[in-house]
């Protein structure tokens, strides 16, 4: 039987991740409202979020394996998700200059009987930022699509000291542990020869 994974995100580095260990795969965006999901520990937040989009988009055959992840910043007992506003952006960062903070990122793989939710932790620190800084930053707008109001992958990399972890998982997707996840539910990078 072979299998098809289906991407249940609209985040384009979820799709370039698979793209780059050559795991083939449609997209089904899902349509939930994230804000049903209240919980205060951000492994578990991330957990539900992630299962509540695999389990907003339909499988079609049995054949499908659907995949959703869901990322957040956690910093001394605070979530920080998407900023909606500049103001947000500005206290996201002012409050993660020069300090360690966590970026959680859950994933849930699921079938028409099974489903593996995990979350994976990254722990990064931010040297000390200026105001003048977080300004001009906030002022690309890069900030608004990520959590934390930061992205490692552009220019957030220059606030960047050290990560302890995967730096996939900041990016959105743990992607060596979900190929290996993946592997259990029969699906496989492009080039992988059974
Ligand atoms: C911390 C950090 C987050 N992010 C991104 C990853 C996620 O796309 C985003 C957090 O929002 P999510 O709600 O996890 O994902 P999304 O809305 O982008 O996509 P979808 O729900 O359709 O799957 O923040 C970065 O790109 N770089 C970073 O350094």
């Amino acid at each position: 039987m072979s299998r098809q994974l289906i991407l249940a995100s609209s985040s384009p580095r979820r799709q370039q991740l698979l793209e780059q260990v050559k795991i083939p795969f449609d997209i089904r965006k899902p349509d939930v409202d994230e804000s049903i999901i209240s919980s205060r520990s951000p492994e578990s937040k991330v957990e539900q979020l992630a299962k509540l989009k695999a389990d907003h988009v339909s499988l079609l055959t049995e054949q499908e394996v659907i995949l959703a992840a869901d990322t957040v910043v956690s910093y001394q007992g605070d979530i920080f998700e998407k900023p909606h506003t500049e103001e947000d952006a500005m206290n996201m960062l002012s409050a993660l200059s020069g300090q360690v903070h966590e970026v959680y990122t859950g994933v849930a793989i699921r079938t028409s009987d099974r489903i593996k939710v995990l979350a994976e932790k990254t722990e990064v620190e931010f040297w000390p930022l200026s105001s003048k800084e977080i300004h001009h930053y906030i002022s690309t707008m890069d900030p608004f699509d990520k959590a934390g109001a930061y992205g490692i992958q552009s220019i957030g990399a220059t606030f960047v000291k050290r990560i302890i972890g995967d730096y996939y998982n900041v990016v959105g997707l743990p992607i060596s542990r979900v190929v290996r996840e993946l592997r259990d539910f029969s699906i496989y990078p492009s080039f992988f020869q059974s």
